[in-house]
């Protein structure tokens, strides 16, 4: 089956909306993220039901901690199945290969490795935030493709980043190193928390390989309509 490149992200605290949602698409194979609050919630026994009704699963956890825990974390995490996990790029490199072994060691013979991917700088951080506050100093484009370089470097799969950096993430570690981009808006939308966003044709000009979007689709009036408009932006933005 083909990955659909628009992941929705499901950021409930409980399964009643999720089904509430997905029903309103029919049939239809997504890309599903479940995220921090989804899975604190409803754990593993989702993911199954998820799976069983033939979605892809994103889990995204964003896992952060000193290598030998987050090698063994993903250890445990690789026999859920899913097709992307990640960490923060900001654990550094010893992390980040842990983390891959991990993933190698716990991925049940005859299957595949989950892709791994790392978060470079939170789509949510403005570069004001970034020097000021976290007092990370440089133009946030360049930290963001030293960490994806980090990333690379430690053998991940690729980044969680904004569209808006993806051209350069590109040229430093090749078009192959994948790219997964929130900060997705439909023109009009309100920005909420996120600070760098594109819209979703935006993002496929810059060549995102994946989109998520969450409240474009949740929080919309017509969620099956915000579905098409953003699949059919998509496919304008080539
Ligand atoms: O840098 C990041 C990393 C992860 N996210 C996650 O993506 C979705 C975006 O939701 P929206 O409602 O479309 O803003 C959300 O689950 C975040 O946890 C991110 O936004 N930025």
């Amino acid at each position: 089956m083909s990955k659909s490149p628009i992941i929705i992200a499901l950021d409930y605290s409980d399964e009643k909306p999720v089904w509430e949602l997905l029903n309103q698409f029919g049939d239809e194979q997504l890309f599903v993220k479940v995220g921090m609050e989804l899975y604190y919630s409803c754990g593993n026994s989702l993911l199954s039901k998820l799976k069983e009704k033939g979605h892809n699963i994103f889990l995204d956890l964003k896992l952060h901690d000193i290598p030998n825990t987050v090698g063994r974390a993903m250890q445990s995490l690789a026999r859920l199945e899913v097709d992307i996990i990640n960490v923060h790029a900001a654990g550094g490199c010893l992390m980040m290969e842990r983390a891959l072994e991990g993933l190698e060691k716990g991925t049940l013979s005859g299957k595949d490795r989950p892709t791994c991917i790392a978060v470079t700088q939170l789509t949510s951080t403005s570069e004001n935030v970034m020097q000021e506050e976290l007092k990370v100093n440089g133009k946030i484009e360049d930290i963001v493709v030293h960490y994806a370089s980090l990333a690379k470097r430690s053998g991940l799969d690729g980044v969680v980043s904004s569209p808006l950096e993806v051209p350069l993430i590109k040229e430093a570690c090749g078009s192959s190193f994948l790219t997964v981009t929130p900060g997705i808006r439909l023109a009009g939308d309100s920005k909420d928390d996120q600070q760098r966003i594109t819209t979703p044709k935006e993002a496929r000009s810059l060549e995102s390989d994946f989109i998520v979007v969450g409240r474009s689709i949740t929080a919309s009036v017509d969620p099956l309509l915000a579905l098409q408009t953003i699949k059919k932006e998509w496919s304008e933005g080539l």
